[in-house]
This record gives structure tokens, sequence and C-alpha cells, in this order.
């Protein structure tokens, strides 16, 4: 997938922000047909970050009530989280880094959790980890890729890890997802096809006429 990312953006010439529009799009539509009112997004520093701050703003411009807990200060994002979390921040969005801060919190009828995705390095640690139970506590949590803590290729959790009921997977679905109970979506990130064609991996889309799929159910 890292090899994915990086044709798509080195070789062809599509944007990271471009995909990470596409990832937090079609997240938000995940989460809207759940029917949820009450949403907190978690999010972390890193692309996987990022998707949830995206889906943060298309629910709140869909007037869904959203606020979003981040796994540390606000001025300690950079990257592409910083870029998408100015632009909800301008929205007047709710962001904390403590969930018990929100009046949402106890009403959150669908958490995201957009901490850490493929990037997982060791154990889940810090803030993050420490998020994992007020994840969890929401009636139901929708994991952005991969489940955080989890490791992607292995499925390990060497750590604290979100058990999720969906996981919104992108592109590709992750080796480590298989041995998940929860529902698997498949989103479509608008990867061209040459992408997978120049790294020889066999690719025929699966999406027929919509943008997710779901792979299994929970
Ligand atoms: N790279 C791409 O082209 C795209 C990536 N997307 C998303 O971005 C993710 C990959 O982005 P990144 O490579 O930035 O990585 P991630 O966002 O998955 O992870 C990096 C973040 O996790 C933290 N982190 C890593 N290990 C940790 C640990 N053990 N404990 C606590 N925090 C830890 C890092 O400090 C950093 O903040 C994908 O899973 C996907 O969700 C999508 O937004 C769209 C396109
Ligand atoms: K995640």
């Amino acid at each position: 997938m890292r090899d994915v990312d990086r044709v798509t953006v080195e070789e062809v010439g599509l944007q990271l922000l471009s995909m990470m529009e596409n990832a937090g799009r079609n997240l938000a539509g995940q989460v809207l047909r759940r029917n949820a009112e009450n949403v907190v997004i978690y999010a972390g520093n890193g692309g996987n970050g990022g998707g949830g701050l995206v889906a943060a703003r298309h629910l709140s411009n869909r007037d869904i009530d959203v606020s979003v807990v981040l796994d540390r200060d606000s001025s300690d994002l950079d990257g592409v989280a910083a870029t998408q979390h100015e632009v909800v921040d301008a929205m007047n969005v709710a962001v904390t880094r403590d969930p018990a801060e929100l009046d949402a919190f106890d009403a959150a009828d669908v958490a995201v959790d957009a901490l850490v995705g493929y990037g997982l390095s060791g154990s889940l640690r810090g803030e993050a980890a420490e998020l994992v139970p007020a994840v969890e506590s929401a009636e139901t949590v929708v994991s952005l890729d991969v489940p955080s803590g989890l490791d992607a290729s292995t499925g390990e959790t060497p750590g604290p890890a979100v058990t999720p009921d969906t996981v919104v997977t992108l592109a590709l679905p992750k080796t480590g997802l298989k041995i998940l109970d929860a529902t698997i979506v498949l989103a479509d990130i608008a990867i061209p096809p040459v992408v997978y064609q120049r790294l020889d991996i066999p690719y025929r889309h699966p999406f027929a006429g919509e943008y997710c799929v779901e792979l299994r159910g929970g």
C-alpha cells in the first residue's frame, strides 16, 4: 500500500490531499448510512488523522453534531493533519484533547477511529493508547483504514488497539484485517489502474456503480 501511495503521488501526480478527500468523504458516507446524529472523531497526526478530519468536515456540512478529539495539542499537528485541522477549526467544529470536555461525549452514537493507520510503529503508545477506551465507549466504532493499534500487515496488536464494528479500508484490503470480526468496507480513493500495473499487482476494480463496497459482514 505504501508503494501504491508512492507511485500514485510521485509517478502519476495525484496529490495526497485529493486521495485524502476521497477517503474522508467515503468515511463520512459510511457514518451517514448509520443515521448517526452525534459523532466524535478521534484523530492523530498523520494521513489517518487527516482523513478523519476530512470526514469531520463532511459530517458537519450535513448538520451532524460532530466533535474532534486529538491525541496531542493542535499546535503539535503538522503536514496534512494540520492543514485539515485548520479547516475544521475555522468551521467552529469543537476540537479537544480531552473527551470528557465534550458535551456530546456521552451521547456519541458513532466514534470514528482515525488515530493511527498503516503508519503504526510498535505498540500503540501515549495519548492515542489512552484514548482507546473513550473510542470504544460509543455505540458504534468505525475505524479508518485499520483499527488503531493493529499492524496492518500482520494483524498483530502488540499493545492496546481499538476493536471496531466496521473498518473503512482504503483502496486495497490490508492483510492484517483478515483476523477481525468487524464488517470490512473497501473505499475507492481514485487510485488509477495504471498504478497497480506499474507495481505488478493484479487488479480489477470491485466497485461496480459505487464508491464503497462491503467485502465482509461483521
Ligand atoms: N498515504 C496516502 O497516500 C494516503 C493515506 N491515507 C491514510 O493515511 C494513513 C497512512 O498515513 P501515515 O503514513 O501518515 O501514517 P498514519 O497516519 O497511519 O500514522 C502516523 C501517525 O501515527 C503515529 N504513530 C505511529 N506509531 C504509533 C504508536 N505506536 N503509538 C502512537 N502513535 C503512533 C505517528 O506519530 C503519526 O502521528 C493510511 O492508513 C490511510 O488511512 C489516506 O488519507 C489517503 C491517502
Ligand atoms: K485508524
